[in-house]
């Protein structure tokens, strides 16, 4: 596959699903356009603008559906507007805690709607990047805007176009969850779709849920001047290592962020414009919290409505359309990639998935298998809180042998000049040595753990580092030092370091 393609950004009941695409199962096919096409990809995001651009690369004729934004949940209502609101959130905290730099602190003014409409603009500013123009222009595939669904085996509905491909690949991605309170639907919320369109800042924002978009938001809000409280019905960031949760959790406590753990939420009425939320701890406890707006951020359910995937033969379930580890689904025709699949929910996760179905469609069985054991992620709070490989859980639960080897940012020479020392790196290494996960939380994290990233996904020893020469001052110094340590360990057992002093005499 071209680099070009591999360049893409990685790129509402049992609670409201609310499905993207609009019934329009009535109308008849016959007095509409038929093409036929090498594959159809339906979701013009992270996955689906991988996946076309590349069989498009290796010139085959492909059309690609979106009912939505060109760009996904990535570019429009995820990555891209999170990451930039972070960014201004940063700049704020910068200013207040200049003191400790020598510079006077002042409490920045902030514009939450000049905020607001940087975020819009930096969308706008990429969304060259992901748009119709670019997929003709440079990969020679067709964009048709309409939501599609399936009228047959190998047959999809788009608009005024009957779609008829050797290949289908469904990308359509996944929608918040918004899970049946009471009162909930009559007060309004927002969600990730109308969090980044936000009319006037909160003075009191009520988050609902404690995963990495509520966290996100939550302290991207409070560095910008509102009062925040987490509902979380277990622990925030509940996915990652709690050892490394910890470190996080002290700078959002230092932010002022109220965390309300192992509460759930029972009931939301709206007086005014005040929110009063009522809580349940897991205890039995019960009480309240008002504000002026509610984020629910309780996870997502992939878009599997409305693309009357019966008529196609595709198995799916409310958590997702069942793929092989080929990522076909119980068509074989049809494949799908990304959030619609119900696993690791992340931009890179749906490139990869993009990248492997196009060699499954080309190479068949010479393909590749969809393996997870190397995804990393990262959560950019302050500190950032990254991850890749496996858990400690993971190991524990596969009875593999390890050892955990630890290295805090406090040594690092740089963290120090930066003033960047609450951090840690914690490496699961196999007993052969083998980097199985690691861990890292603290200023640059996702940056950090890049080099576990490599190591990981190449089956690396901690030996490997032996050979590396970190430059020096960098926080990558710290994954070195981790090895470091791991291979002091090893080498200077009692039996060698006997063996040295032996040696030694005999010089
Ligand atoms: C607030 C937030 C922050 C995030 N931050 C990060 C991050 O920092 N890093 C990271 O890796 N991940 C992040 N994610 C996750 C990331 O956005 C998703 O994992 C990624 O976008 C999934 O890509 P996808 O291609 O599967 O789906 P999407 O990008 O959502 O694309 C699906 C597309 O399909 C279209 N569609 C749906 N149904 C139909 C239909 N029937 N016909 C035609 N088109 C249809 C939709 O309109 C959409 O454009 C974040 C998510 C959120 C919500
Ligand atoms: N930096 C990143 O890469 C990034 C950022 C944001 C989102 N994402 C992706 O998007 C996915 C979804 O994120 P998310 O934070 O919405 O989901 P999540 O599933 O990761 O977390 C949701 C949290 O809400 C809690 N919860 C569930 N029901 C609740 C209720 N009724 N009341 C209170 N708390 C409740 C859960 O215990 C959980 O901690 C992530 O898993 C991730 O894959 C990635």
């Amino acid at each position: 596959m071209s680099d070009a393609t591999t360049s893409f950004r990685e790129t509402h009941s049992e609670g409201d699903i609310v499905s993207k695409a609009p019934s329009n199962a009535n109308t008849t096919n016959s007095s509409k356009k038929r093409i036929k096409v090498d594959a159809c990809v339906i979701g013009a995001g992270s996955g689906g603008l991988t996946a076309a651009g590349g069989l498009g690369a290796l010139g085959r004729k492909v059309v690609l559906v979106e009912g939505g934004k060109m760009g996904g949940d990535c570019l429009n209502y995820g990555c891209v507007p999170s990451k930039t609101l972070i960014a201004s959130a940063k700049t704020a905290h910068t200013m207040r805690d200049a003191a400790r730099f020598g510079i006077t602190p002042v409490e920045p003014e902030v514009q939450f709607l000049d905020v607001i409409g940087r975020v819009q603009q930096v969308i706008a500013d990429l969304a060259h990047h992901d748009s119709e123009e670019r997929m003709k222009e440079e990969f020679n595939v067709d964009t048709i805007r309409a939501y599609a669904r399936f009228t047959g085996p190998r047959e999809v509905t788009a608009g005024d176009t009957v779609i008829e491909a050797k290949h289908f690949v469904i990308a359509t991605g996944s929608s918040a969850f918004v899970p049946p309170i009471e009162g909930l639907k009559e007060a309004g919320y927002l969600t990730n779709e109308s969090v980044f369109e936000q009319t006037f800042q909160p003075r009191h924002l009520i988050v609902l849920g404690g995963g990495p978009i509520g966290m996100e938001m939550a302290q991207a809000h409070r560095l910008l001047g509102s009062k925040v409280t987490v509902i979380e019905k277990g622990k925030i960031f509940g996915k990652d290592d709690p050892e490394l949760v910890a470190v996080v959790r002290k700078r959002l406590d230092a932010d002022g962020i109220d965390i309300l753990e192992d509460f759930e939420a029972k009931k939301v009425a709206k007086d005014g414009d005040t929110f009063t939320v009522t809580i349940v701890h897991e205890d039995g406890t019960e009480r309240t919290v008002e504000g002026d707006q509610l984020l629910v951020a309780v996870g997502r359910r992939p878009n599997v409505e409305g693309l009357d995937l019966e008529k196609a033969g595709i198995e799916y379930s409310p958590r997702g359309i069942k793929v092989d580890d080929s990522l076909k689904t119980t068509n074989s025709r049809v494949f799908a990639i990304g959030d619609v699949t119900g696993g690791l929910q992340f931009t890179h996760v749906a490139g990869y998935q993009g990248r492997l179905a196009v060699k499954n469609i080309l190479l068949k069985a010479l393909g590749g298998k969809n393996k997870t054991d190397h995804v990393p992620w990262v959560t950019y709070t302050e500190p950032e809180l990254a991850h890749v490989g496996l858990t400690e859980n993971q190991v524990k639960e596969r009875g593999i042998k390890y050892s955990v080897v630890r290295a805090p940012f406090h040594d690092n020479d740089r963290a120090n000049a930066e003033g960047e020392t609450d951090g840690l790196v914690k490496v699961l290494v196999g007993s052969d040595g083998k980097i199985l996960g690691a861990d890292v939380v603290g200023a640059h994290a996702g940056e950090v753990v890049q080099q576990f990233a490599l190591a990981v996904a190449n089956g690396l020893k901690m030996s490997a580092f032996d050979k590396m020469i970190a430059p020096y001052p960098t926080l990558g110094e710290i994954s070195k030092a981790a090895a470091d340590t791991w291979s002091f360990e090893k080498l200077f057992t009692p039996l060698n370091k006997a063996a040295i002093k032996a040696l030694a005499l005999l010089d």
